[in-house]
Order: structure tokens, then sequence, then C-alpha cells
């Protein structure tokens, strides 16, 4: 972890530094993830089988490739009361949050007459990433679904890894919950490109989303174009603000919530009181070895965890916009003020009583969100995602009149005569 002040005349070259690092994405894991891709592209279900067995440590053809919606069913049916009722809990306040995006068409006769609108339909194929290397992830994969359901995309193809062999039951129990029979047994990097390419099993989809480690993010990253993608989803973040009177044992514990999911996540506090600093160091120390993850947590506060220390929690708002973070904890008395004046994070978590784990699991909004500074130009998983726009246009002849002559002297200043021409002809007759 470094500790930076904003005092100090080291600040701008340390934070820049900070914001600069390539945690996630570095050289080898680009060049390692393209002969991945291209191996799954120029050999399919062959390099599947090989690379499963290199990464996760199965055989395919002797372990099945996909996991039967029977024992989806079973799954669901045999869970723990509780834990059943907290997955229908998850999944109807996402349902409710996601049916509000739906977006509405656009069908008007313009002032010259003219017909203009657009229409939104969904895609016909979604491949759905369901992480799964290190823990696993039933929210995911309701956050992924649920959203493609609701923009009634046609098939749903979700991949996810099974390290050992070994299935995780929640996950089962969450694909039967939202009906997805088609589950491969297939993750990382060959799974998107399982997915965009195509195999001799595998359809290949239209759009693929979701959240994953370094070497699914970079998948999809170079895969964009082939499919399109929600955007880079990669390993976790949090920026928490706290001001002095927060228990540092609830904000050591926030910002190990994002540091045990990956060695290369990013916890980062910043407050304006140097004390308080010191006592949620301290708690993070003494939390990190009562945590089953412990190791992951603490090499990714080791690694990539910050305090910085500011003089006034107003002067943090440049900071909290360059580091644009995945989630924006505003653990403060009154954090409108500091609501209303940030503008880039993924997903901001307001007031004290809002840790960032209610939004992981059933706050409603999605949970899978830009990383790596991108949440300056992308947005969280949305209904959006899985659906396209399609523009149209409708011309009577008189609405044709009244823009056939400017269209034809911009098509003569282009040099381009058939256009005009194609104008021109009707207006003629
Ligand atoms: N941004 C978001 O919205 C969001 C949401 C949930 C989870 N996450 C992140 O998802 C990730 C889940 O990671 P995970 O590892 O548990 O599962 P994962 O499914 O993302 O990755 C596991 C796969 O990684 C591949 N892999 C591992 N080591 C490799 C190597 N050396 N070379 C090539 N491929 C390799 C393997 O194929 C393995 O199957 C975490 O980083 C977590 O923070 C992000
Ligand atoms: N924090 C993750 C998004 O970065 C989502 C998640 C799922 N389960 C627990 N956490
Ligand atoms: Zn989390």
């Amino acid at each position: 972890m470094i500790r930076l002040s904003l005092a100090d005349p080291a600040f701008a070259a340390r934070f820049d530094a900070l914001v600069g690092a390539r945690r996630e994405s570095a050289d080898d894991v680009s060049r390692d993830v393209a002969a991945i891709l291209a191996r799954v592209r120029d050999e399919g279900d062959a390099a599947l089988i090989d690379l499963t067995g290199r990464f996760d440590r199965h055989d395919l053809d002797a372990g099945g490739w996909r996991i039967d919606p029977a024992d989806c069913r079973a799954a669901l049916d045999g869970l723990d009361r509780e834990l059943r009722r907290a997955l229908e809990l998850a999944h109807a306040r996402i349902t409710a949050y996601h049916e509000k995006q739906r977006p509405a068409d656009r069908d008007e006769v313009d002032a010259m007459g003219v017909r203009i609108g657009a229409r939104w339909r969904p895609v016909d194929a979604a491949g759905l990433y369901v992480p799964g290397g290190r823990a696993a992830y039933p929210s995911s994969l309701l956050m992924n679904a649920v959203p493609a359901r609701v923009a009634g995309v046609g098939r749903l193809a979700m991949v996810t890894p099974t390290p050992d062999g070994v299935v995780n039951p929640l996950v089962l129990a969450a694909a039967a919950l939202v009906g997805i029979e088609e589950i491969w047994r297939v993750g990382g990097a060959q799974g998107v490109a399982a997915l965009a390419y195509g195999t001799g099993r595998i359809a290949p989809v239209d759009v693929i989303v979701g959240p994953g480690n370094a070497w699914v993010a970079e998948a999809k990253r170079q895969l964009y174009g082939v499919v399109g993608i929600d955007m880079v989803a990669g390993p976790s973040e949090i920026l928490v603000v706290a001001d002095s009177g927060n228990d540092p044992d609830w904000i050591a514990a926030d910002l190990l919530s994002q540091a045990e999911h990956d060695p290369t996540s990013q916890s980062i506090l910043i407050t304006d009181d140097a004390g308080f600093a010191d006592r949620v160091a301290a708690a993070v120390d003494a939390q990190i070895p009562l945590l089953a993850t412990a190791a992951t947590a603490r090499e990714s506060w080791d690694r990539n965890g910050a305090i910085i220390v500011v003089p006034d929690l107003m002067a943090a708002v440049p900071l909290i916009d360059r580091l644009a973070a995945e989630h924006l904890e505003l653990a403060v008395a009154d954090p409108e003020p500091l609501f209303a004046a940030v503008r880039h994070a993924g997903s901001i978590f307001l007031g004290r009583h809002t840790p960032e784990a209610i939004g992981d699991y059933l706050g409603g909004p999605n949970h899978v969100l830009p990383t790596g500074r991108r949440a300056r130009f992308a947005s969280g998983l949305s209904v959006l995602d899985f659906m396209k726009r399609t523009s149209f246009l409708g011309c009577s002849p008189g609405a044709l009149a009244a823009l056939g002559p400017a269209a034809v002297a911009l098509a003569d200043a282009e040099g381009l005569p058939a256009h005009g021409r194609s104008v021109a002809l009707r207006l003629d007759r």
C-alpha cells in the first residue's frame, strides 16, 4: 500500500504513477491472450480441450462439455431455504431495476413532412461470461442474464470455468432461476474466443458481456469488432472517500471487500484525517488474516492499495475523477455535495450505510462495471448492451420535393453524381 498526501510537493508525480499503473493488462497478458484467441479460431474444440486441461485442470471430453439444465433445476430445488430466498430477492430487485431501462422507440413526422425515427431490437444471440476461477459468481450470472432477458434476446449462451471439474451448486441454481439452458464449462480467454468465433460445438454469438480477470477482460477487448461487447470489466476496484466520523473497521472491510477478488484488484482510501488513515491501515492489517481470502487480499493491498490524505474532502473531487474507479463509496455524513461534483465512476454508493457489497449482490443496479479508469467513457452493463438501434426515414413526394434540391447540391459538391441523380430523377416526375 502506498501513502500519499496532497500536501506533499511530490504528490502530482506520485498520483500520476498511481493513475497510470497498468495493473490488469501487462504486455504478457495481451500477448498470451492473442495466442489463445488465434488457437481457438484455428483449432476450435481441440484448442478448448487443451486449454481447459491446462488452466482448469479437467478433461472436457471425459467430464462433459455442458451443464445439464436438469442439474440446474435440481440445484435450485435442493437449495437451502435462506439461500434460495436471498437469490430470489436479488433476482427480483435486479429485474425491477433493469425493466426500467427498456428504451423507447421514436417515430414522428417533422416540420418538413419527413417521417423520422429509430427502433430498438435485441441481438439474436448473446454470450454471457460468468467468472469462476478463484471464486464462484452466481451474482454475476444474475447481473448478466437479467438484462439480456429484459431485452428479449433469443439465445443466451453462457461460458464459465469449472476449475478441477467442480461445478458450483449456487451458480447452477441461479441459471435455473433465470432459465439459462446453454452452459459451457469453458472459461478464460478461450471461453470468450469460443463465443466470438464459434467452434464445432459452440455456435458464435453477436455480443459478449460479463466480467472476468485480466485474461478474460483482455480477450473481450481484443475481440471487439468480431463481436460486440458491453465494456472492459476486469479485476475489481473500490475507491472509498471517508471522513473521520466512520468506524475504521467498517472502512477497512469495504477496502478488503474488493481486494479479496484478485491480486490485481485495487482498493484506495481518500480521507481528510491522517490519524483516521492510520487507524484504517491498522484495521486492514488486523482483518486480513481473518479472511479465507487472506492471500489474495494481502497481495492486492500490498501491491495496489493506496491511502491518500487531502486537506478537505471537496479537494478529492479532481482525484476521484482521474481515478474513475469502478466503485466509489462516499462514506461521509452528507454525501450530496461530493455526489453532485463527481463526474467519473462506474457506480456510486451513498453514505455510511451503503457498503459496496450491497451493490455486488442485490441493490438492483448492475455490478458488471468498467474498470481500469474506463468509467471516463464507459458505463455499467445494461439492457441497452443487448440491443441495437436502427434509424428509419420516410419521404412522401412532398417531403422529397422539400429536401431534394439541397441533397442534390450537397451531392454535386461532394463530387458524387449518382447520389444527386437518384434524387433528381424523382424530383423530375
Ligand atoms: N468489473 C466487474 O464488473 C467485475 C465483476 C465481478 C468480478 N470481477 C472480476 O472477475 C475476476 C474473476 O476472476 P477469476 O480468476 O476468479 O475467474 P475468471 O473466470 O475471470 O478467470 C478464470 C480463468 O482465467 C484463465 N487464466 C488464469 N490464469 C491464466 C494464465 N496464467 N494465462 C491464461 N489464462 C489464465 C483460466 O482460463 C481460468 O479459467 C476477478 O478479477 C474479479 O475482480 C469483475
Ligand atoms: N465486486 C464485483 C464487481 O467488481 C462483483 C461481485 C460479485 N460477487 C462479489 N462481488
Ligand atoms: Zn465484489
